[in-house]
């Protein structure tokens, strides 16, 4: 059995649909949609009627995705088997900060090269996407950090507005999901050679993107609370402040309006919708292309870490299990599949273990001793 991200394409509605799918050799025997305490699973036949059937109930399958990853969901009390799967989940995937020994062990003899998500990684979820700044600790860590190792922002934001965040010129950044590749403007002191990296696989849909966002932002602005946001390279639809009542009527409009692009596909992050070109590029594609410019192709002495903590995140982690070189940690306070080794709750222990890494490298530079 293996688990694979697929593309559904609802011929009616002519919407693509990025959804993960259980699979036997010869069938798809489930599909899953992520929710805060882990995955909802739906079964062959819920699939085939809610995609291909049954209207309403391919509505309702986005919808049941968008409701089960809203914090209102998540139980006050937790039940005993909430308990017992929040113990099994920290000994499968372990806290970064208490491994860390051991992950210093493994990644012995080898460059580590650093990889950081954005949103609810280096900065905590906020209800304004506007809002979501990064603190000044964080931003010193970051900045020490990339001394010790290379280091490149990953995120589903617009490359310029991750960059107005982070306000560190020596990282690499990949924006729009990794769609947006650009190195440090002086150069990198890890690359070989000069030539500068820039990389935008999606250059040819920046006129639709900017023609659905003007229409995604007219579509939607009856819905309370909804917010349109130009990723350059795609786009999100924000319905973290819009009334639960409301999704619905929200994802009607959406798809209204997505049903007049096939060559685009939507997938689902923390309360958001996103809406990107259908090539096959994302976060493990960018961090793949970020190796090889660093000049790391084919090596066995490079060791990537990546942190992150949404959906799209797992395209990374699954490179890196695939490789087997370096791991990922996901940033979640709650269980949930992943192709991630470790985990970390929230931004402020990703700094701790940020911390800790250029401790271990630069003794002198946090003012702390060589140990691990
Ligand atoms: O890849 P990332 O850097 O994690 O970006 C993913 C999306 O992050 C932002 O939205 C998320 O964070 C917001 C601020 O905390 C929050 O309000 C929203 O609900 C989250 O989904 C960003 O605004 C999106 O454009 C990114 O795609």
């Amino acid at each position: 059995m293996t688990k694979q991200n697929v593309i559904v394409s609802d011929k009616k509605s002519g919407l693509n649909m990025s959804i993960t799918m259980a699979m036997s050799k010869s069938s798809i025997l489930t599909m899953t949609a992520q929710k805060p305490g882990g995955y909802i699973s739906f079964s062959t036949t819920e699939l085939l009627k809610n995609l291909e059937i049954n209207g309403e109930g391919r509505i309702n399958a986005w919808v049941e995705s968008m409701r089960a990853s809203s914090p209102t969901h998540i139980k006050s009390t937790p039940s005993l088997a909430d308990h017992d799967r929040r113990s099994s989940w920290t000994v499968s995937h372990p806290s970064a900060l208490d491994m860390f020994e051991q992950i210093i062990d493994a990644s012995k003899g080898k460059q580590i090269v650093m990889f950081l998500d954005y949103d609810g990684t280096l900065s905590p979820i906020v209800d304004d996407p506007d809002k979501a700044f990064m603190s000044d600790a964080m931003r010193q860590t970051v900045r020490k950090l990339a001394g010790c190792f290379p280091t490149a922002i990953v995120s589903g934001r617009c490359r310029d507005k991750v960059y107005s965040f982070v306000r560190l010129a020596e990282l690499y950044y990949a924006g729009s999901h990794g769609m947006d590749i650009k190195g440090p403007a002086k150069g990198s002191k890890y690359k070989k050679g000069s030539r500068a990296v820039l990389f935008q696989p999606a250059s040819e849909f920046l006129p639709m993107i900017d023609e659905v966002y003007k229409h995604l932002v007219e579509k939607t602005k009856s819905t309370p609370g909804a917010k349109v946001e130009n990723n350059k390279f795609c786009v999100s639809v924000h319905f973290r402040r819009v009334e639960e009542k409301k999704w619905n009527e929200l994802f009607q409009q959406v798809k209204s309006v997505l049903k007049e692009y096939p060559e685009l596909r939507l997938t689902q992050g923390r309360k958001v919708l996103e809406i990107r070109p259908t090539i096959k590029w994302d976060k493990g594609k960018a961090l793949e292309f970020l190796l090889e410019s660093l000049g790391f192709a084919n090596c066995s002495d490079v060791f990537p870490v990546y942190i992150g903590d949404d959906r799209t995140d797992e395209d990374a982690f699954k490179i890196l299990r695939e490789k087997g070189q370096g791991f990922g940690i996901l940033v979640s306070k709650f269980p949930k599949e992943t192709c991630a080794s470790y985990s970390l709750q929230e931004p402020d222990e990703v700094r701790d273990f940020l911390q800790r890494l250029v401790q271990w490298k630069r003794p002198s530079v946090l003012g702390g001793q060589s140990k691990v």
